[in-house]
């Protein structure tokens, strides 16, 4: 396994801070306390960086100027997602003696996270709705985020001291969002700004299907052009995954590679989950694939039938009376799917396959066996004389390991369960796993399909 390391994003994120501007947002009246000393002050300003707006993937610095020396207050941040449902989290600070806080260099003293959590006001925030995820719908539209200072380490809360609303953006300056019905294809190709050809991936969700766009829009914002592919329940797809034909996905891959702004021979595959799955499906079928992410992803057929012209893959066998219950009642699958080792027809052949595989494990995923599953890949690929392919394990981490900052989502409905299962992950290591995902799978993507390390500015 390889050990990641968090320097190299230490290093980008210092690159990206932009130059300080402070912007006093709100100042509330003063507090009448009848002659006690309070701590609430009427000049604390709060600053974020860059200025209003950034991309969901980019850090922030956040800071707070104007308090009283040592003064204690309290930040909390919240974002409301298009279903309306609320997220939020919030942190317990001291001021310095100069009465200035800066999140970067203050260690947060208790709430949804603490000690030194730059980005914790994002990464940190939970649903208030139970069981919900973050997803976002409408990539052209940002998330505000509310970000609030307020006087004192009451759990509610004292006065409100000042106020920012930063939009975090999905689409990066110049990149283009191109909807795609060709043939059979249902999916929706992002560009970067021209000029290409660029590096083409195709990007894969999971059970659920639909069409998501965020991971996508935002990867090509660093250079690629990434296509979201839908592969059921989304318009006249079937509306369940009784048999993933890869023929359809064949048609995909041809589109993508003979689109003119996207460079050739071949192209890359980025997957979670259940779409973990079908990339390495398609990786062992399908000519074309020169590169390919797995993200928590399963080496068996899961749930449905995979087939290829005159092959089929069968599922494996749900072993049912292995579901266990959790203490908070949730249902804990990670055992209730036989071994591709003992039901070894369902296990996709990836000993045919040419691409070069990167695996993104969650060490707790509890949707299913990833680590597992990615040991068994690697043997059976060397097994066979292939490449080996790039492991990195990311302890305390569950299986929804999104672009940077998206908060954990450790438990929610599980649509081929039917029920709430656990996901697991914890979420500070979850956090930082994400942030290290996000660059590894980039850094893969650039050697793997040659391309120069070309970033979009993410000025917006
Ligand atoms: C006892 C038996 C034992 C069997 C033991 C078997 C073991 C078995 C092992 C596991 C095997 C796994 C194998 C693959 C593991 C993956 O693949 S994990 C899943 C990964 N999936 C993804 O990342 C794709 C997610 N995409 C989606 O879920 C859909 O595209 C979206 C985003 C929900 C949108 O779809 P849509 O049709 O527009 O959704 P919408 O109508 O708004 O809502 C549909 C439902 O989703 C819910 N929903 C919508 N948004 C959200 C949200 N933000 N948060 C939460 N829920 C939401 C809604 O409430 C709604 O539910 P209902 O009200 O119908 O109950």
């Amino acid at each position: 396994m390889v050990a990641s390391s968090f320097a190299v994003l230490r290093a980008s994120r210092l690159c990206q801070q932009g130059w300080k501007s402070w912007a006093r947002l709100l100042v509330p009246p003063p507090l009448s306390t009848g002659g006690w000393t309070t701590w609430a002050r009427t000049n604390a300003t709060l600053s974020v960086e860059p200025e209003a707006r950034s991309c969901w993937d980019e850090p922030l610095s956040i800071s707070v100027r104007g308090l009283a020396p040592e003064q204690p207050v309290t930040l909390r941040s919240v974002l409301r997602d298009e279903k309306g449902a609320l997220f939020r989290a919030h942190a317990r600070y001291r001021a310095d003696a100069g009465g200035e806080l800066d999140l970067a260099r203050t260690p947060a003293l208790g709430g949804s996270f603490s000690g030194l959590e730059p980005m914790g006001l994002l990464w940190a925030m939970e649903p208030e709705r139970p069981l919900w995820r973050l997803i976002k719908r409408d990539v052209q539209t940002p998330f505000e985020v509310e970000l609030e200072v307020l006087d004192g380490h009451e759990p509610d809360g004292g006065q409100r001291l000042a106020r920012a609303v930063h939009e975090r953006h999905f689409l990066a300056p110049g990149v283009r969002r191109v909807p795609v019905r060709e043939g059979r294809v249902r999916a929706t190709l992002f560009l970067p700004p021209e000029p290409g050809p660029f590096p083409g991936i195709i990007d894969l969700f999971g059970v659920g299907g639909g069409l998501l766009e965020y991971r996508a829009s935002l990867l090509a914002g660093k250079g690629f052009a990434v296509m979201a592919l839908a592969y059921y329940n989304y318009d006249d797809l079937p509306k369940n995954m009784e048999t993933m034909h890869m023929e359809y996905f064949e048609e995909a891959v041809n589109y993508l590679r003979s689109h003119p702004e996207v460079k050739g021979p071949g192209i890359g595959l980025l997957g979670i989950s259940k779409g973990g799955e079908l990339g390495l499906a398609m990786a062992s079928f399908l000519k074309g694939i020169t590169a390919a992410v797995v993200i928590n992803g399963s080496v068996a057929a899961v749930g449905n039938t995979i087939s290829y012209k005159d092959e089929t893959i069968p599922p494996v066998t749900i072993l049912r009376n292995q579901v266990k219950m959790t203490k908070d009642g949730l249902k804990d699958v990670v055992d209730a799917l036989q071994s591709p080792l003992v039901d070894k027809k369902s296990f996709i052949p990836v000993e045919r396959s040419d691409t070069a595989f990167l695996f993104l494990v969650g060490q707790d995923d509890h949707n299913w066996k990833s680590e597992f599953y990615a040991d068994e890949i690697s043997k059976r690929l060397q097994a066979h004389g292939k490449e080996k392919p790039q492991i990195i394990c990311y302890p305390a981490a569950g299986h929804y390991i999104e672009p940077p900052y998206f908060p954990l989502c450790s438990a929610g409905m599980h649509l081929l369960v039917g029920a709430n299962i656990t996901f697991g992950g914890e979420p500070k290591p979850h956090a930082m796993a994400q942030l290290d995902a996000w660059q590894q799978l980039q850094t893969f993507f650039h050697k793997q399909l040659g391309s120069e390390c070309l970033h979009v500015s993410p000025k917006i």
